[in-house]
């Protein structure tokens, strides 16, 4: 599991981890990782030239240590102070015996790489003007933040004005909320960790990586039968958006579930397609509802809700939900869907998803999985979880269909609705990137790709 805290959380560990090493080992062992994360990236030391941006507190003190490592491995370092006075004392000794420069911004050199420590987890939102003019003096040279691009929100991946767009982030101890939730983790770029020994507290975001979905997956013994397994219903599509049944019906026939049973207006569509399909309704252990449903939504939300198994409320039932719904149901809005559920312009949704999901799963007392870039899935309890997989090719038509489908199949097979929507989205992603090599694809080649995602799993 990929864990995210918050600045108070990393702040509690580093004190207490500092109290029991001498002065200067933590920033120590950041500045070592960050100066080899740059080497890295610039491929070789010798002869490469560095500009680092250093602000007033300690984000500065490891662009200074670091610089002084460069330094003596041949990099030309030069430095610029955006605080001069209040710049981190020692790592400012520690540049200059490496034989590091200070300049001013408009004397430095063209570099091959930025470092930006301008500010990280002290940081307030958004960047001083000056900071600003430093970072636009050489605008087309990669940045390495460290720790944090500076001038997003640490705690909630929000931004507030101007902020770096680095190429990758060299982060210490844990990973900050803001490096899994957007907007600010698309200005985060590559993300390395780099550990300090941090002992840390239960998570405030998690990112579920390849082997915990692998350990959520249902696995099929000798004994199991397709009851046994799970049934997915599906109640989507209508006689006018046929099309939307048949792609949460491929979503939820993925194979993580015994059977699939249809129930909506598209039947014969939805059996040609998928000719394994069950249709009418019958026992099931989750739902399916709303894509492509339009006034038919409302009602198949009702009905299904009375059932009491675990329900996935997509699209057009969305509106419909009344508030709260439950915990065993799964909301799986898009933005724009969220918006108009809890009454919000789209924007503000879009400047805040972690918020928003969680005020909405807070407000409907259910699981929400809000769509987008980096998917959040919020629990009422608070807990969240944010999903890396994925390429930009998957914000096509459709695959919102085959996501619903897809977390009913893993709800169905028994995984908490959490459970289901987070390893949903995850395997969604994976099968996306799967499907699209690189290039299109389709919302239908995302559901084909799902076997080979979860296959993919399962081989050491
Ligand atoms: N405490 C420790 O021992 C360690 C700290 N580490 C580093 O220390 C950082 C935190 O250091 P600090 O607490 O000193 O805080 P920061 O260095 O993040 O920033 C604080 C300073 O930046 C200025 N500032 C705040 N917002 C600004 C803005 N929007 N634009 C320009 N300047 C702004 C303030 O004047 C403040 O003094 C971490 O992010 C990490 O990089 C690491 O070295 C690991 C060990
Ligand atoms: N920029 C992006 N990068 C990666 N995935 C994205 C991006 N934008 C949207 N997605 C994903 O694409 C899918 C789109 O679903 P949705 O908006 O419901 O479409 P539809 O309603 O047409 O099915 C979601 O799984 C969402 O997480
Ligand atoms: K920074």
């Amino acid at each position: 599991m990929l864990r995210a805290h918050t600045v108070a959380q990393v702040r509690a560990a580093e004190d207490a981890l500092m109290r029991t090493l001498p002065e200067g080992a933590l920033m120590q062992r950041a500045a070592h990782g960050l100066a080899y994360a740059v080497l890295d990236f610039l491929g070789g030391g010798y002869g490469a030239k560095v500009l680092l941006q250093v602000g007033a507190g300690n984000n500065g003190g490891d662009a200074l240590y670091a610089g002084a490592v460069l330094a003596r491995r041949g990099v030309g370092v030069e430095a610029v102070l955006l605080a001069p006075e209040r710049a981190h004392a020692e790592g400012l000794a520690a540049l200059e015996a490496a034989y590091g420069r200070v300049v001013d911004v408009e004397d430095a050199q063209r570099p091959d790489v930025v470092v930006d420590g301008i500010v990280g987890i002290g940081g307030t939102p958004g960047l001083r003007p000056d900071a600003l003019a430093a970072l636009e003096r050489f605008s087309e040279v990669p940045v390495v933040a460290v720790d944090l691009p500076s001038g997003v929100d640490a705690d909630t991946g929000e931004l507030a004005g101007p902020h770096v767009q680095a190429a990758i982030t060299v982060t210490f101890g844990t990973h900050k909320v803001a490096l899994l939730a957007d907007p600010a983790a698309a200005a985060a770029g590559a993300v390395l960790l780099v550990d300090i020994g941090l002992e840390l507290p239960e998570a405030a975001v998690e990112a579920l990586q390849s082997e915990d979905v692998a350990a959520l997956l249902p696995e099929p013994g000798g004994e199991s039968q397709k009851y046994s397994r799970g049934v997915v219903g599906v109640r989507t599509g209508s006689e006018r958006y046929p099309g939307a049944a048949v792609l949460s019906v491929a979503g939820a026939g993925c194979g993580l579930a015994g059977m699939v049973r249809y129930d909506g207006g598209a039947t014969d569509q939805v059996l040609a397609a998928h000719p394994e399909t069950v249709s009418g309704a019958g026992r099931v252990q989750a739902w399916v509802v709303g894509s492509g449903g339009g006034d038919q939504a409302s009602d198949a939300l009702t009905r299904s809700l009375e059932d009491g198994v675990p329900v996935v409320v997509d699209a057009d039932a969305l509106t419909a939900t009344p508030r709260p719904v439950g915990r065993h149901a799964i909301l799986t809005p898009h933005a724009g869907e969220l918006a108009r559920m809890l009454e919000v312009p789209r924007e503000d949704v879009e400047a805040a998803p972690l918020r928003h999901a969680r005020e909405a799963a807070a407000a409907y007392d259910a699981v929400v999985l809000l769509k987008g870039r980096r998917t959040v899935v919020a629990h009422p309890d608070g807990r969240a979880r944010i999903n890396t997989t994925g390429v930009p090719w998957l914000a096509t038509a459709g695959a919102g269909d085959v996501l619903a489908g897809l977390v009913g199949a893993l709800a169905a097979a028994g995984l908490e609705p959490f459970d289901a929507a987070s390893a949903g989205a995850w395997l969604h992603g994976a099968a996306a990137t799967l499907a699209s090599h690189g290039g299109p694809l389709r919302a239908s080649a995302v559901a084909a790709a799902l076997p080979q995602a979860v296959r993919g799993l399962r081989t050491p």
